[in-house]
């Protein structure tokens, strides 16, 4: 198959815009928040995307951005589960932690969530770094950077047997005989390692699609190393092209190096304000910023050991009050020190972190696809997971008035070719094993 973009959308609502909430459109909106994540999805399967994506972070934040926040952090299992029955191609791609999560329950609810949809489920496995989200499960204290990428190994292996269990073909429904499963079809996970003992088998049957997609975020020395080897599709962030593209060729060539033949897609984030002409595109900024809550975002970095608060506004970035380059926020720090770097006051500073997790664009609609083609076509993405400040708003101005031009492009679909979410990322469905041994 060619060579396709995939655009995949936050899903999360209002929006990344932090304070999207004060915004006068969204603050005298009665739609309750559900009915916003519904029309979100609508949005983005109407644009033809290839998912929707939900992060998880396992906690409130920070307590010092709790005033600010909207309590809207929906759990995405059940986010996606609810979303699957008004949509009908749309992937829906949800995070679930290898650290604080049983192999067996993440096994079981994926699965149930692939065949319910009738395999649109992808799962984003993260090894949950924050000290808050440790805390409300009980483990004393974050377990240290690489072992985390330790368990996450061993949790995915012990994932991926339990959903070998039944085989393709395992069903026979002999109704005659009272004979539904072909044992023989049938098998136990029998995992004893490090950190599980699991035996199975998963009473669930192979998804249309085979198994979810796997998606990782790795950054660090252990977490690429993890995601060329394991991962479907890498979601990744950086503020410039020239960081995306070293991002780009170095973990494609590590999972060539590890004799992966298909390759992981490799989909950065990208932040954008699209308006009609880049002088629109500019107000509609300008409108949007109004909202935006520094104090909230100052707080919020205190996650990721960077503790501006407090600082003036208007005064420059304290650069000593973050954390030396530490393993467990590789790419994070590196892309906030260089927004840093560019902000000639703390409050842009604050301002621009909110594309923390990707590139930023304002324009116009051609504006915005250039840059994507651009990062497409000369080695710095696969494709995109979309940021829209306020969704759906931004992201249906995005569907509308850039995907039309990809197509004419060439570069995106102008129809699903098929009803999963592996068909979407042509990633082919892995063989059970056990068939494939036979
Ligand atoms: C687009 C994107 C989405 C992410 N979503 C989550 C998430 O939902 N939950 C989470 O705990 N971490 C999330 N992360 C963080 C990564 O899982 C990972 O911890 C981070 O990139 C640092 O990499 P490292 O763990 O290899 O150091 C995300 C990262 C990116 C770039």
């Amino acid at each position: 198959m060619s060579r396709q973009l995939h655009l995949l959308a936050f899903g999360h609502v209002p929006g990344a815009l932090t304070g999207a909430w004060r915004l006068p459109e969204v603050a005298t909106d009665r739609r309750s928040l559900l009915q916003r994540t519904i029309d979100t999805a609508r949005v983005a399967e109407a644009g033809l995307l290839d998912a929707i994506f939900f992060a998880d972070g396992l906690n409130f934040g920070p307590a010092g951005t709790w005033p600010h926040k909207t309590p809207d952090d929906f759990e995405p299992l059940t986010t996606a589960a609810a979303l699957s029955t008004v949509t009908e191609r749309l992937g829906l791609v949800v995070t679930g932690s290898s650290q604080f999560q049983a192999p067996y329950n993440l096994a079981r609810q994926l699965l149930s969530l692939d065949n319910l949809t009738g395999g649109r489920a992808g799962w984003n496995l993260v090894t949950s770094f924050a000290q808050a989200a440790a805390d409300n499960f009980g483990t004393r204290g974050v377990v240290a950077h690489d072992d985390r990428y330790r368990q996450a190994e061993e949790t995915l292996e012990v994932v991926r047997a339990l959903w070998d269990s039944l085989e393709e073909d395992a069903v026979i429904a002999d109704a005659e005989r009272g004979i539904f499963l072909d044992v023989s079809k049938v098998h136990r996970a029998d995992h004893h390692g490090e950190h599980f003992d699991v035996t199975g088998p998963l009473g669930a049957r192979r998804s249309p699609q085979g198994q979810p997609v796997i998606f990782q975020a790795g950054s660090s020395t252990a977490g690429t190393d993890f995601a060329a080897r394991h991962a479907d599709a890498i979601f990744t962030g950086h503020p410039t092209f020239e960081r995306a593209q070293e991002f780009y060729g170095r973990i494609t060539g590590q999972a060539r190096d590890a004799g992966r033949t298909h390759l992981p897609i490799v989909t950065p984030g990208l932040s954008f304000v699209v308006g009609s002409t880049d002088e629109e595109a500019r107000r509609i900024e300008e409108h949007l910023a109004e909202a935006f809550i520094p104090e909230y975002q100052a707080a919020w970095l205190q996650e990721v050991d960077i503790d501006v608060t407090g600082y003036p506004l208007d005064g420059p970035v304290p650069l000593d009050r973050f954390a030396s380059a530490s393993e467990k926020h590789h790419t994070a720090l590196a892309g906030y020190r260089h927004i840093a770097e560019g902000s000639a006051t703390l409050r842009e500073f604050l301002y621009r972190t909110i594309s923390a997790f990707g590139f930023r664009v304002v324009g116009s609609p051609e504006r915005i696809a250039d840059e994507i083609q651009h990062w497409y076509e000369d080695g710095a993405a696969d494709g995109f997971i979309l940021q829209a400040a306020v969704v759906p708003d931004q992201l249906e101005q995005f569907t509308q008035h850039v995907v039309p031009i990809l197509q004419q492009r060439g570069l995106f679909r102008r129809e699903y070719a098929g009803d999963t979410l592996r068909s979407h990322l042509g990633i082919p469905a892995p063989a059970n094993r056990y068939t494939a041994a036979r």
